[in-house]
This record gives structure tokens, sequence and C-alpha cells, in this order.
């Protein structure tokens, strides 16, 4: 069959035909953040990312993006805090970019599009598997990273140098000992709303952490590997909350520190 993806027949306006909830879902992914219009919210708690690089699986060329997977039999690389209860364990991450610099990220900010976004995807350890927890509505939680084109990132490096051994789709090769708390900015404040997957099955089952500080890439290093089409998608604005783990401001509508 001819599958999702991001062509003139295949692409995400197409695919309510094979996944209604994309039509009517009340949490549909991706969305446009505003943060002017974003609520602080005194409860959030401060990111927790404990991830150990030896679980590093493999990483694979899956037809619409690459993929590092992560080994998850155990809680040895997990996510807690921020506006999560209980303890989330790594499944993957993954990248979003498109055909020029303009465009590529799922999220925008503003209406602004970055030229790319990184996903890493947790599930909650409340459920037995993944597959199971994707199902749920508190199932899954994505940190989603903006990058930006800008210096030369050398902890990229690593991951773009391995795509010339996954060229094709369904191609993986072995990807150990990395630590992707190394792609993260300086600082984890994030804006979060309960949404969905950004691409079928869109199962509405993602918290979505969204850290508000890009990180960058070189337009060198962005040059590594073969581009996609752009995907785009509409959204609805369900209620965004960020927390400043710098500034504890009571509660109420505080405006967002000006963009870096
Ligand atoms: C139950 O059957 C299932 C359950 C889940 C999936 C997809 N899961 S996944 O982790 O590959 C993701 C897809 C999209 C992601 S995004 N861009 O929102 O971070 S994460 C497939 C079949
Ligand atoms: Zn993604």
């Amino acid at each position: 069959s001819h599958g999702w993806g991001y062509g003139p027949t295949n692409g995400p306006d197409t695919w309510a035909e094979e996944f209604p909830v994309a039509n009517d879902g009340p949490r549909q992914s991706p969305i446009n953040i505003i943060p002017k219009e974003a609520k602080y919210d005194s409860s959030l708690k401060p990111l927790k990312l404990r991830y150990d690089p030896s679980n590093a699986k493999g990483i694979l060329n899956n037809g619409h993006s690459f993929q590092v997977d992560y080994v998850d039999d155990t809680d040895s690389s997990t996510l807690t805090g921020g506006p999560i209860s209980g303890k989330y364990r790594l499944k993957q991450f993954h990248f979003h970019w498109g055909s020029s610099d303009d465009r590529g990220s799922e999220h925008t900010v503003n209406g602004i599009k970055y030229p790319c976004e990184l996903h890493l995807v947790h599930w909650n350890t409340k459920y037995p598997s993944f597959g199971e927890a994707a199902n749920q509505p508190d199932g899954l939680a994505v940190v989603g990273v903006f990058l930006k084109i800008g210096a030369a990132n050398p902890r990229l490096q690593k991951v773009l140098d391995a795509l010339d051994g996954i060229k094709t789709k369904g191609k993986q090769t072995t990807f150990s000992n990395f630590d992707p708390k190394t792609l993260l900015p300086g600082s984890l404040d994030y804006w979060t709303y309960e949404g969905s997957l950004t691409t079928p099955p869109l199962l509405e089952s993602v918290t979505w952490i969204v850290l508000k500080e890009p990180v960058s890439v070189s337009a060198t290093q962005s040059h590594h590997h073969p581009k996609p089409l752009p995907g785009w998608s509409a959204s609805l604005s369900p209620t965004i909350l960020f927390s400043d783990s710098a500034t504890a401001i009571g509660g109420g509508e505080v405006d967002d520190k000006p963009k870096k």
C-alpha cells in the first residue's frame, strides 16, 4: 500500500482518510505556540532527564525520518518531573526537517517554523509496554527541541555521521553509547500541552514538552542527509502552560520572557 508520507498524494492533508482522528480529534498536534498566550503554572516542576548512554541500540531510516532507538526494558533512561507524574522511559529520538532552512519544524512559535525539530519519545511506565502506553491519554511524553541554523553543533555530529549508513528506508545500523541529554539546550524551560503524535497513527496520547531555547546546527551539518518533502499541519489551540524554572512568579497570566 502507498503508506502515509509527505508527498502530494500521501501528505498530511490526506492522513484523515485512514486516520479520521486527524479531522475531529480534540488534541491534535502539532500546534502554533504563542508565548504571550501561554499561562504560567507554578505547580509545574523542572524537567528531570536521566539517560544511560549505553541504552542506545541502533539508528533506523523509517522512511519518513530517522530514529535512534533505546533499550527500554528497565528504568535506566527516564524522564520525570515537568508536567508529568510518574516515570516515563526513553524509547527513541528522531528529527523532522524540511527541504530548505525556512521550514521543517512541526511546532511553530508565533507562526515561525524552525528548520528542524528533535523529538525525544518517552512512555509511561504505569503501562506494560510502549504500544499499550501509546493508546492512553497519559501514555507518552515527547520532549521537543527546536534547531536553528547557526554555529556548528559538535554534539550532533555522531548522529549525522551515522546517516550515511542508513540512506534507504528500512536500513538500520548499530548506534551505541550516546547520551541524548547532550543534544539539549542550556535552559530546560518549556511550554507544555496535551496533544498527539504528529504523524500517523496520530494517537492522542502525548504530553508535549517543547523547550523554549533552540539548539544550533550549521548549514554544512544540515546538508548531511537526504531531504524529504516538507511536512505541514493544521492545529487546534489547547491551553499551553509554561514554567520558567528560573523565575518563580505567582500564578495567573504573566508575559513570557522576550526570546533571546
Ligand atoms: C500502537 O501502535 C503504534 C503506536 C505508536 C506508533 C508511533 N510511535 S512513534 O514513537 O514511532 C512516533 C510517531 C510520531 C511521533 S512524534 N513526531 O509525535 O514524536 S513518535 C506507531 C504504532
Ligand atoms: Zn516527531
